[in-house]
């Protein structure tokens, strides 16, 4: 039987970092975005930070009207419902701009980078009513989550569609003898979240050398959201090469 397919979303973020080190609009977000789908990438996502440190508010709803115009590509916004990430996601909607996923994850204000998921049960009555609120603005919502198979029934009891698998602990392990213990513990916590129907995402440092094992090891990936390491690929390689050498991974 043929292994599902996995979307890849570009993370824009670190453009938007580089830009804004000027007052001069390079390198354009939208047009790196723009690159990337006529590569043939999925979606693109965006961590619209409170600090604003990189991709902007005003960068989601440009890369919002851009993706009106690929209407089979993925918008994926991420962030703390309980920061910023609501408010952007209602003006998105209020602008007629596209809502696919909300992928919510706790970071607190400043955050160097992402390093943790939710955790069940002391989360869970905070995120029940924002995660009804995001679905109702049609949204999706995936929750961040570290790749603990015990959780994922309580991510599905508060309503996600899915959850995104937290990969930097087997990005830290690919070159290590930790690796093959890393994947099992992501293939177990993707069965659990599958057997109680979510959907798998995942994402933080992946890159090109460890990619390929994790989606061929880890049963029913949907999405792979990938940036940091992209982006340094593509300031080598283009962002074209760069993109069809991801997928060409998966
Ligand atoms: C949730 C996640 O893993 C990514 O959004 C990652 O945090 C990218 O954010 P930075 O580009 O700010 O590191
Ligand atoms: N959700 C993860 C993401 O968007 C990108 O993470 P990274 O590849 O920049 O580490």
């Amino acid at each position: 039987m043929s292994r599902q397919h996995t979307a890849l979303s570009v993370n824009v973020n670190k453009v938007a970092l580089v830009r804004n080190t000027r007052h001069l609009g390079i390198p354009s977000v939208t047009r790196a975005a723009t690159l990337c789908l006529q590569a043939g990438a999925h979606g693109i996502t965006v961590h619209p930070r409170p600090d604003q440190r990189h991709v902007r508010t005003g960068d989601v709803f440009e890369l919002g009207e851009l993706l009106k115009a690929w209407p089979d590509r993925e918008y994926n916004i991420e962030g703390n419902p309980f920061h910023n990430l609501l408010e952007v996601a209602r003006d998105v909607k209020a602008r007629g701009l596209p809502l696919h996923q909300l992928t919510f994850v706790p970071d607190s204000q400043g955050q160097f980078t992402s390093d943790h998921g939710w955790a069940f049960p002391s989360d869970a009555q905070r995120l029940m009513p924002v995660i009804a609120e995001a679905r109702a603005l049609g949204a999706r919502v995936s929750l961040f989550m570290d790749p603990e198979p015990a959780q994922m029934a309580a991510a599905k009891a508060v309503g996600a569609d899915r959850v995104e698998l937290y990969t930097e602990p087997y990005a830290a392990a690919w070159h290590t003898a930790e690796r093959d213990a890393q994947l099992e513990r992501y293939r177990a916590a993707a069965q659990a979240a599958l057997d109680v129907g979510l959907g798998v995402n995942a994402g933080h440092d992946l890159n090109r050398d460890n990619l390929g094992a994790f989606v061929r090891t880890v049963p029913g990936v949907a999405e792979v959201s990938i940036g940091h390491a992209l982006i340094a690929d593509a300031l080598e390689m283009g962002y074209a090469e760069t993109v069809r050498a991801y997928l060409a991974c998966m």
